[in-house]
């Protein structure tokens, strides 16, 4: 996947970064690189203040007292961050509301207003045991409970270990429970696809089931919002709350919400099978974070919403019309203290006698699962009976021990897995068991906390086959336990674990039920010096990657990502105020005028005489940038007086000279071939649409094609160009309306201004600078850096925002700020980088580019000419950047379609003119 780095605003720091841009650990804040990326530098400055108020990056998190276990479960849920509050010194708590289907406990009835609470099992419930927050979990307690008198004991109940009760009735339960989340998506996620849907098997629709999970989630959001405050972080997990994040911010676009998986996010390609794909994205990216145990599955996440949504996918997430909703790996761990300790106690220690006596003589084997069909339970078995039947040696020498835990029983798949392997259990102990010994214990039912601590501590082999796993938590908590034996860990490659443990583990396909069995038999011979090897690599990973560094840094990114969505200023900026701009038009004495045009460059009959006018006009120089090639702006601009401006400014001419070419020097188009190899195979497959190869991009349009067909063929294109040619190419992929661009890096449009103005400034012999620069156009988001391009030295607010009234009240310096640091410049451009030279066009002749990309300099500094003279002479005031026909942008203004630009334009030719400088 090709993915431009945000190191860097500018578009000559655009660089390109490894694929694993979706991996949270960043050695620097988000927010502090924002913060140098926008130059506003000092970290005490009044933007970090908001973030101080957050917890998160730098945050110090308060520990909770964890006594018994059940209270470590509490504990599990207190989320608690301390900053210090800007003024006061007083410490400052952010309250986290942890929002899962299932609390950590579950509740059993012991008479009308009695309740007992029990730990739940399962991943999600453990990781959070071990992380200390202070805060609130709002979830299911697992119990129908029809009455008011028992709901109203029981949430007292739960209150006090700060759980939070949603009351779900069993039909919804069955419905959005077993149903949708446990029948549907857990399958699909899983890679084991959708159950077929049949009308006369059962009365429960994949519709009436979705309805239920819709409903369900809505009474999740209708009880964290009767609880939320203000400032509070609301993290959702799962796949049982996928409409969980929309339905929070319905209630309120300012809620801080994240959204964690625990399970795989599969390829787009499984995803698209689900009826509801759409919606389901749709409402995850509602979410302002969205995170995964790896970075596969994020890939996984982005590519689906590219390809069935149609949205952009970045390096920073999914966007959406300006709106980025942030996506990350954030692989979970555990809490091995917890483990480490556990095995000091007397009664462990006891445990641990005891098994070793009971299996004296015997190598142990262990495998811990919910009795669930992804865990690969059957194929575990029967690569351990194949194992038995080639190592007849091994046969009284080894015992495997099968904790399965029971799981979602009411869900048919689950209770068919349940005799399955029963059957196969007993077969394969009938067949090479004794009087006195079997093979296979079996357990169906969980087992405590130390008792599971003991049994980790005294096996030699640990096994885990499932066919998918998000993480697999058991993987890491063997590991954790291990210090004293140094066992091995057999585990399956399609287990989020493989990707951490990998190193230390022996790697399987739990499909290949040979290279299983004979991994077996590899673990159970390995040497002490081998074990001993493999078991330092996971166990230093293990106790270094913990459920706490889990959690802390998804709030930390969560809050930083906040504060982060709010300095990035794809705003909705007001309108062009046409009369002040024709004003300060009329009253500027050098201007220039930079009209942008994407694909369709026809223009507008009623814009022929006011453009003429406009480019005839001494005092006014415009220019045309265009991403099309120079015979189509030959064609459509050739009889204007201006400047024009190809391939996002690569190629430029007066209309009166020849074309020049600014291309960049080392530009590398080696991905040129394989690109086009893609294009050609779509525009055969997608009748009326075409391509064009230009000298630094491929674009493949198919405006005149079925719309919805070219839809559906461009994402395929994007997805078979990330996969294949531009995965390790310096490109940038811009998805247009109607068409897909690959181009060199840095070929953007704010990236040319830079360039042309050098050029446009020394070919006109400028005595005067520019001190007007209206900026307008309608294209795409990724060249939206044009409009940016002359910010630095401005006051950062357009005319009429609540911002600049404010500026304006008691900063009134900031707009009259000028470009200090032209004069002071001693080199221009031209010295410094030299000249663009010309090439006539369609010529073969391609020159060396003069311009090497600029840096960071300002736009002054870019455009300073020769020995001290200044080119811009530009004021706040007298800025107009205006993005035509967007919601979001980083211009100024916005115009909302081309007939107001040709309106605004004729305003401005009619403008009286000055006389000639
Ligand atoms: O609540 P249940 O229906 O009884 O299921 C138990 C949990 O199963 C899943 O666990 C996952 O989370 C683990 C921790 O991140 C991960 O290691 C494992 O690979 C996953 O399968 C499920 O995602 C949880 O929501 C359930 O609570
Ligand atoms: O008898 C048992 C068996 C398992 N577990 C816990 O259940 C979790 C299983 O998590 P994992 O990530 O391996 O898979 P999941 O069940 O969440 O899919 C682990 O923390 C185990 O310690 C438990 O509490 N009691």
């Amino acid at each position: 996947m090709k993915l431009a780095s945000k190191q860097g605003s500018g578009p000559q720091q655009q660089q390109h970064v490894p694929p694993n841009n979706y991996t949270s650990r960043n050695p620097v804040s988000r927010v502090e690189r924002l913060l140098r990326e926008r130059e506003l530098g000092d970290p005490t400055g009044s933007v970090i203040s908001e973030n101080e108020q957050r917890a998160g990056a730098g945050g110090e998190w308060v520990n909770a007292d964890e006594d018994e276990l059940l209270d470590a479960a509490v504990a599990a849920v207190r989320a608690s961050s301390e900053k210090r509050e800007a003024q006061g010194g007083r410490p400052l708590k952010q309250r986290l509301l942890v929002v899962a289907n299932r609390l950590p406990v579950s509740a059993v009835r012991r008479g009308e207003d009695s309740w007992s609470l029990e730990i739940s099992a399962g991943g999600l419930v453990s990781a959070l045991l071990g992380v200390e927050f202070e805060a609130k979990w709002i979830g299911w307690a697992g119990v129908n409970v029809p009455d008011e008198t028992g709901q109203r004991a029981l949430t007292k109940a739960l209150a006090e270990k700060r759980c939070i009760p949603v009351f779900l009735d069993e039909e919804i339960v069955h419905q959005y429970y077993n149903g949708y989340s446990n029948n549907i998506l857990w399958p699909l996620f899983h890679y084991l696809g959708l159950p077929q849907e049949d009308r006369l098997a059962t009365t429960r629709s994949f519709q009436s089931q979705f309805d239920a999970y819709k409903k369900a989630n809505q009474m999740f959001a209708d009880v964290v919002n009767q609880y939320y405050e203000e400032g509070d972080v609301v993290w959702c997990h799962d796949y049982h709350l996928m409409y969980l994040p929309k339905y929070l911010k319905d209630y309120d676009s300012k809620m801080k919400v994240g959204w964690f998986l625990h399970t795989p996010f599969p390829s787009s390609e499984i995803h698209r099978t689900l009826p509801s794909r759409s919606e389901l994205l749709r409402s995850v990216l509602a979410a302002d974070l969205v995170g995964f145990h790896t970075y596969d599955y994020a890939r996984h996440f982005v590519s689906a919403c590219t390809r069935i949504l149609g949205f952009e996918g970045t390096p920073e997430g999914v966007e959406d019309q300006g709106k980025l909703t942030r996506v990350a790996a954030f692989p979970i761990g555990i809490d091995s203290d917890r483990f480490t300790r556990a095995l000091e106690l007397p009664q462990v220690r006891n445990h641990i006698k005891d098994l070793k006596e009971r299996f004296s003589g015997r190598k142990v084997m262990l495998g811990v699962d919910r009795l669930d069909m992804i865990k690969g339970i059957p194929q575990k078995i029967l690569a351990f009976e194949k194992f038995l039947e080639e190592n007849p040696a091994w046969r009284d020498k080894v015992v495997l021990l099968q904790i399965a835990v029971p799981t979602r029983t009411d869900v048919p798949e689950y209770q068919k897995l349940t005799s399955q392997v029963h059957e196969i259990v007993g077969r394969i102990n009938g067949r090479f068991g004794t009087l006195t010994a079997v093979p296979i214990h079996h357990l169906d039912r969980s087992l405590d906390f130390h008792a599971l601590c003991a049994l980790y501590a005294i096996t030699d082999v640990a096994i885990v086959t499932s066919l998918r796993d998000g993480m697999n938590l058991v993987s890491y908590e063997f590991v954790a336990c291990q210090e004293e034996k140094k066992g091995v860990l057999i585990l399956s490659e399609f287990a989020g674990a493989a990707q951490s443990l990998g190193a230390g583990a022996l790697l399987v396909n739990p499909w290949n039920i040979t290279e299983v069995a004979n991994s077996i038999g590899y673990a159970l011979n390995m040497p002490a010096d081998e074990r001993e090897k493999r078991h330092r690599h996971n166990f230093a990973h293990v106790t270094t990657h913990t459920a706490q560094d889990w959690a802390e840094t998804f709030v930390s990114e969560l809050n930083d990502t906040i504060v982060e969505a709010q300095l990035r200023t794809r705003q909705v900026p007001p309108f062009l105020p046409t009369k002040i701009a024709v004003e300060r038009y009329l009253q500027s004495r050098n201007r220039l005028l930079i009209l942008i045009k994407e694909m369709e460059l026809k223009l507008h009959p009623e814009l022929k005489d006011p453009l003429s006018a406009l480019c005839n006009d001494p005092k006014t120089t415009v220019v045309v940038v265009s991403g099309s090639d120079r015979s189509v702006l030959d064609d459509n601009f050739g009889e204007y007086n201006m400047w024009l401006a190809a391939e996002n400014g690569m190629f430029l001419r007066l209309t009166k000279g020849e074309w020049m070419t600014t291309m960049p020097e080392h530009l590398n188009m080696d991905w040129v071939e394989s690109v086009k190899h893609v294009f050609e195979y779509f525009t055969e497959r997608t009748p009326r649409s075409h391509f064009e190869q230009r000298d630094t991009s491929l674009v493949w349009n198919y405006k005149y094609a079925d719309v919805e067909f070219g839809r559906l063929q461009a994402r395929d294109m994007l997805q078979h160009l990330w996969t294949g040619p531009i995965s390790n190419a310096a490109v940038d992929v811009v998805q247009g309306s109607r068409s897909v661009e690959v181009r060199a890096v840095g070929v953007t449009k704010g990236a040319a201004i830079d360039r042309i103005l050098g050029e446009i400034v020394h070919s006109k012999c400028m005595v005067t600078p520019i001190d007007y620069v209206l900026c307008i156009g309608h294209f795409l988001g990724k060249d939206e850096d044009i409009y940016t391009f002359f910010e630095p030295e401005l006051p950062a607010e357009p005319l009429n925002s609540s911002r600049t009234k404010a500026a304006e009240m008691g900063k009134s310096s900031a707009t009259e700020r000028k470009t200090s640091k032209l004069s002071s410049v001693r080199n221009s451009l031209r010295t410094s980088h030299g000249r663009a030279q010309k090439v006539s066009v369609g010529s073969e002749r391609k020159t060396t580019i003069n311009y090497s990309f600029a840096g960071s300099r300002s736009p002054q500094d870019k455009l300073a000419w020769n020995e001290g003279s200044s080119v811009l002479d530009l004021n706040g005031n007298n800025y107009f950047s205006c993005a035509v026909g967007r919601k979001r942008s980083n211009a100024r203004y916005l115009l909302d379609s081309a007939d107001d630009v040709v309106t605004f334009l004729r305003d401005l030719a009619a403008a009286p003119r000055g006389p000639p400088r």
